[in-house]
């Protein structure tokens, strides 16, 4: 099983010059997203807020549609947010990267209503290979930890997208000059 420790000889993850200040919400890096969009109603709506470093945190209420047992939040939903709130460190660094491996530890059962608090930081970077990880905390920032994750994040060309997304989502995104702005920041030239 490949590791999600950064390896020997690493770096520590660069925050860029133009990174959002701390504090400041980095919005969605698609519309459409699952984990972010607001035009995706039965999507997590998940709103990340910058950090210190190559940190971000972000609030996820648990609803009835998240459910995986009575009353408790399904575990692949919990890891749906916890791959978007690692998945938005890339703002803080400029670069575009895709989750290659993903691993979740299941610590507490996460009941309905629940205001799930994750955080999330870069561990080191190798090449075009980020490690990161994240925790969501019930109740608060200092609450118990219920889920935990490390992974690692693959940095790719804008040719990612353009050449693998179904065309009509692509040209959509290509003609819609928000998507471009925030392709932009991210230091890609669409
Ligand atoms: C106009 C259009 C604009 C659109 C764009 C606009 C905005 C977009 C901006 C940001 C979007 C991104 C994220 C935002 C936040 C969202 C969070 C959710 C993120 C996701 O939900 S994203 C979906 C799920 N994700 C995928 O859909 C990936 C499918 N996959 C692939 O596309 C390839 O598989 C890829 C690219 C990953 C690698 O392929 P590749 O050919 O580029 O690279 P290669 O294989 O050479 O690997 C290089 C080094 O990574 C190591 N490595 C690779 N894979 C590994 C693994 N699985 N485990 C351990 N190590 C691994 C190798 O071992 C080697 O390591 P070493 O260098 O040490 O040898």
């Amino acid at each position: 099983m490949r590791s999600l420790t950064p390896p020997p000889g690493a770096a520590a993850a660069d925050r860029h010059p133009d990174a959002p200040a701390p504090g400041t919400l980095l919005g969605s890096h698609y519309r459409h997203c699952f984990g972010c969009g607001s035009g995706q109603p039965h999507g997590l709506h998940l709103e990340t807020r910058a950090g210190e470093g190559v940190s971000v945190t972000a609030e996820f209420t648990v609803r009835p549609v998240h459910q995986g047992a009575p009353g408790l939040a399904h575990g692949g939903v919990l890891t749906t947010a916890l791959d978007e709130t690692m998945g938005s460190l890339g703002w803080l660094m400029h670069v575009i990267a895709v989750t290659g491996r993903l691993e979740t530890d299941f610590v507490r059962p996460v009941p309905v209503d629940t205001v799930l608090h994750l955080s999330a930081r870069a561990t080191g970077v190798h090449g075009r290979k980020i490690f990161t990880s994240a925790e969501g905390r019930i109740g608060g920032s200092g609450g118990p930890v219920a889920v935990r994750a490390e992974a690692l994040f693959i940095q790719v060309k804008v040719e990612h997208f353009t050449d693998n997304g179904r065309d009509e989502e692509i040209q959509a995104a290509m003609a819609d000059p928000d998507q471009v702005r925030r392709a932009r920041a991210f230091e890609v030239n669409p």
